[in-house]
């Protein structure tokens, strides 16, 4: 079995979502790109949520393509194989037998396509806060949920995605360690509401539950639109500290995951084979 490497380099990339697609998808690779010259041990590049669509149900359908032959799908895979890294592609909206789905695409260094993840929980809450606004908002007119986890692997260490709204549901990040997860990623565009009350605490709770490193990789803010983005990406390491995080704007962060802390934690707090499975049982599902 080859070595699984200690310490792998993440580009976390905070971009802003225009309305004009090209000029959205240009810019984003565009900074991914310098940042990855700039930084050549770097493995893994991670985008936003929805990140060459304005995140509102209004502009889902019209901004849809197809995985993985659409144009933005090209893009993600020129690229990746131009830097001879791997991409988690943030989301994009895909249209797949007339329906919309909130996929976040995978990229493999020779620009090959290792996956999807569908976002299994659609997104919609109804919330009333002093001081915070409050957030109306549903996926559900417009999108389709997925199914299905995924995983994939960069020099012997396994990656989780799901999309934003999925961090909220404990039981998938434990399918997900049950798969052999060590960390999950999250491509995410959690609002100036949510994101200050939960966005580190989903994290930190997710990460100490299973011994795993949680990032979500946000848009930046745009006060403009009905939806404002609270930005903030960010990484939490399996003990449930926060190793790195970004500001409300656009901001590139170059990130080391050290894995020997996925290692650590889990001969130092044996929870996973703590469980009482005698007790109790999680099982998931695989269509
Ligand atoms: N885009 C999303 O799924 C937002 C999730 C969110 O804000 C939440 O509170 O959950």
């Amino acid at each position: 079995m080859s070595r699984k490497a200690n310490v792998i380099k993440v580009i976390i990339a905070q971009m802003p979502v225009g309305h004009n697609k090209e000029a959205t998808v240009a810019h984003t690779l565009g900074e991914v790109r310098k940042a990855a010259k700039a930084n050549p041990t770097a493995k893994l590049a991670i985008l936003p949520e929805s990140f060459n669509c304005p995140y509102g149900p209004e502009h889902f359908r019209k901004y849809s393509e197809s995985v993985p032959n659409g144009p933005t799908c090209k893009a993600l895979s020129n690229l990746a194989k131009e830097l001879k890294i791997y991409i988690i592609g943030g989301s994009i909206m895909e249209l797949d037998d007339n329906k919309v789905y909130n996929t976040s695409t995978i990229w493999g260094p020779s620009g090959e396509f290792i996956g999807r993840h569908r976002k299994i929980h659609l997104f919609a809450v109804d919330i009333r806060k002093e001081n915070l606004g409050g957030c109306t908002f549903s996926e559900f007119t417009e999108l389709t949920a997925g199914k299905d986890i995924t995983t994939f692997e960069i020099e012997g260490r396994k990656f989780g995605v799901g999309v934003c709204h999925d961090i909220r549901f404990d039981e998938l990040a434990k399918i997900y360690r049950m798969e052999g997860t060590e960390a999950m990623i999250y491509p995410a565009a959690f609002c100036v509401c949510q994101g200050p009350m939960h966005l580190k605490m989903l994290q930190q709770a997710r990460a100490i539950d299973n011994g795993m490193f949680v990032g979500t990789v946000c848009c930046a803010r745009d006060p403009t639109p009905e939806y404002v983005a609270w930005g903030h990406s960010m990484i939490v390491d399996p003990w449930g500290q926060t190793i790195a995080e970004a500001g409300e704007k656009e901001e590139v962060m170059m990130v080391d995951f050290d894995f020997t802390k996925v290692d650590e934690f889990r001969k130092q707090i044996p929870i996973f084979n703590q469980r009482r499975t005698d007790l109790y049982s999680l099982v998931y599902k695989k269509n």
